[in-house]
């Protein structure tokens, strides 16, 4: 669905050349959600703003939805739009319009006529559960409902392309999760095919098939996210891994607080979360398993996450039962008490 192949974006300004990307190729399925995760300043912007024609690659050539986009132009190149739609992190809504009339903004522009808009903009809303807020204006709407208006305004001429740019960068942890939702939900429901670009490593394993990491305008890993997850070969990757996981106190908090025993770290990803491990540790081995916290979320390629457990019995036991953990293809990391 998206090619691009050796592409570069170098700014000339009048401070000297800013190379935002650089070499980069990429290849995006029809029907993935693919995220693009780095820093501030590391190229996400540059490179979605290539993927719909907003900016020309200085050298490389981008393909999307058949369309090539780094050559079209003019009538072309609008055209090519109405099947590359985005969304902002600040939304980007017409103010003065309602709710319906910025839904129905994309139908006018393309020449829909009325009846038929009207027919699209209550489907719309519908797909983003808006029912009941058809007449109110952007600024009666909280944050999720403003990206949902955004939403069904970028799938209003049925695109095949869904670029996100931060889109949910300016919610709270439990509106992001509810619009991530809804993009998975639209992404299988239409088969649309979605490309994310984030700064957070949370929006990426809750709802990505693969991702690409970019660091000064190079793409430095890039793979099925659970395989991301378990094998990071960058720094920059183990950076942004970390800022998904236990912070540092809790462990020390842990270590501190349950002296008996081991204190357990378990990691998993993918099938093996599937496994009733607690119980079969009870059953097979003399121990008593006390659950201390852990976090276990599901990705679209299964389960990932950490569990903390304590374990209580002889020594020779629990040893044994942490081979046992190991065999199971579950990380194990023991917290020493101190
Ligand atoms: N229009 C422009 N003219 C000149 N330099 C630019 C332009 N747009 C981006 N840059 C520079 O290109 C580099 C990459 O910027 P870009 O906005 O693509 O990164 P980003 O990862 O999206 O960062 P952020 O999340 O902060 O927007 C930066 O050094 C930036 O200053």
């Amino acid at each position: 669905m998206i090619t691009l192949e050796n592409v570069s974006k170098v700014y000339h300004t009048k401070s000297g050349d800013v190379q935002a990307v650089n070499n980069v190729d990429l290849k995006i399925e029809k029907g993935e959600i693919f995220g693009i995760i780095g820093y501030s300043g590391a190229g996400k912007s540059s490179l979605i703003r290539l993927l719909n024609g907003l900016e020309k690659p200085t050298k490389g050539t981008i393909t999307v939805a058949g369309h090539r986009i780094d050559t079209i132009r003019g009538a072309k190149l609008r055209q090519a739009r109405l099947e590359i739609s985005m969304i902002f992190q600040h939304f980007n809504l017409l103010w003065s319009r309602t709710v319906r009339d910025n839904i129905s903004f994309p139908l006018e522009i393309a020449g829909v006529k009325k009846q038929e808009r009207l027919k699209r903009v209550n489907e719309l809303i519908k797909l983003v559960g808006l029912e009941g807020r058809e007449d109110a204006y952007p600024s009666q709407l909280s944050g999720g409902q403003k990206q949902r208006v955004g939403i069904a305004r970028a799938l209003a001429n049925n695109p095949k392309v869904l670029l996100c740019d931060e889109a949910t960068s300016a919610l709270d942890p439990q509106t992001t999760d509810s619009i991530l939702d809804l993009l998975v939900d639209i992404n299988k429901r239409l088969g649309l095919t979605i490309v994310l670009i984030t700064h957070e490593m949370h929006v990426v394993r809750k709802i990505c098939n693969r991702v690409a990491v970019i660091e000064a305008g190079n793409i430095v890993e890039q793979g099925e996210v659970l395989e991301l997850f378990r094998n990071p070969q960058q720094q920059i990757t183990k950076r942004f891994l970390n800022q998904d996981s236990e912070p540092e106190e809790t462990v020390e908090q842990l270590r501190a607080h349950y002296s008996d025993g081991k204190v357990l770290k378990l990691s998993f990803i993918g099938e093996s979360t599937e496994q009733p491990l607690i119980t079969n540790l009870i059953r097979h081995f003399d121990v008593n398993v006390n659950i201390l916290q852990g976090k276990i979320s599901q990705t679209q390629n299964g389960a990932y996450g950490t569990l903390f457990i304590q374990l209580i019995g002889e020594n020779s036991v629990i040893n044994q039962a942490i081979a046992f953990i190991e065999e199971n293809k579950i990380g194990v990391e023991v917290i020493e008490n101190e």
